[in-house]
């Protein structure tokens, strides 16, 4: 038997789990990777908001970061929610230190629900110390729409903005055309073509963590030996398979199904 493929997420803990670090843990699991977590905030978060928001201190995520990688050998890394400037800074210098690969950027900014998740004011740092590190980014459109000051509202915009966003130090840029209307079309670039990821639009309301979840997935993938563009196809498939089992949590924003591939006819939620 092959030996066991290892993911780690950094991110920010969701209390209501549609997103953040135990969106990112059930996807791994989900994919047959196993997870680890470095936590760089706590969110206090339901369906309907987040309610507030501890960032954690640099030395903790520092110990957390260097202990798993002293300690295990690492396949694969998803950087999710970083909070600040601060946290984005030894992020970046640990996994400088331990040569991490295969390194996946999710420039978390708002929630759906409209919270900040990052400071605005640290915006800046995330692109210039950990782009040039990722193998992959994953803005969705109002990310990319801050990170290279366009507006973003069809495909040939998209892929414009790909092409800045590739400049500024990422291998492979996904910009993820979630939020806008008809097909739900990525794209992929390369640093030479194009790839349009094609998805059926799936009508829900319950889309908390989607993107956590796509992003988490491309790295459970890249962990298990796939490159780029088979690792980004393949989460593409897994995350429209999990928004279309997606299912009503509490009063607002519920979660996708994470475990869809494993459920037996008549045993979902319906
Ligand atoms: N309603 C939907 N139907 C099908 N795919 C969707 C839908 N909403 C988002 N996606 C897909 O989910 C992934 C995450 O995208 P998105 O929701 O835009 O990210 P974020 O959570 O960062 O805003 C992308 O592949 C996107 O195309
Ligand atoms: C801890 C944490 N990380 C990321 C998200 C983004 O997810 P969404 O855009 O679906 O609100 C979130 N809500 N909470």
């Amino acid at each position: 038997m092959s030996a066991m493929k290892v993911a780690l997420t950094i991110a920010g803990s969701d209390s209501c789990g549609g997103a953040g670090i135990q969106a990112d843990l059930k996807t791994f699991a989900a994919l047959g990777v196993y997870g680890m977590s470095v936590i760089t905030a706590v969110t206090a978060q339901n369906t309907t908001g987040v309610v507030s928001v501890r960032e954690l201190d640099a030395e903790i995520i520092r110990d957390q970061i260097d202990c798993l990688f002293k300690d295990i050998k690492i396949d694969a890394v998803k950087i999710g929610m970083v909070s600040s400037a601060e946290i984005i800074d030894v992020i970046g210098e640990r996994l400088r230190a331990h040569r991490a690969r295969h390194i996946v950027v999710d420039p978390v900014m708002v929630s759906k629900s409209g919270c900040h998740l990052l400071r605005p004011e640290s915006r800046e740092e995330l692109v210039k110390v950990l782009f040039p590190i990722a193998e992959v980014v994953t803005p969705n459109l109002f990310e990319a729409g801050v990170i290279t000051g366009m507006k973003i509202e069809n495909l040939s915009q998209m892929e414009e903005a790909a092409v800045r966003i590739h400049e500024l130090g990422a291998k492979n840029v996904v910009v993820k055309g979630g939020h806008l209307t008809g097909e739900a079309v990525d794209v992929l670039y390369d640093g030479e073509c194009f790839r349009h990821l094609r998805g059926r639009r799936i009508e829900t309301k319950n889309t908390h963590g989607t993107g956590c979840t796509f992003s988490s997935a491309i790295a459970a993938y890249l962990a298990d030996g796939h490159p780029v563009s088979e690792a980004v196809r393949r989460a593409k498939e897994y995350i429209t398979g999990a928004i279309e089992h997606s299912f009503s949590l509490g009063r607002g924003v519920g979660p996708t199904d994470h475990f869809y591939l494993y459920r037996r006819e008549g045993s979902s939620h319906g």
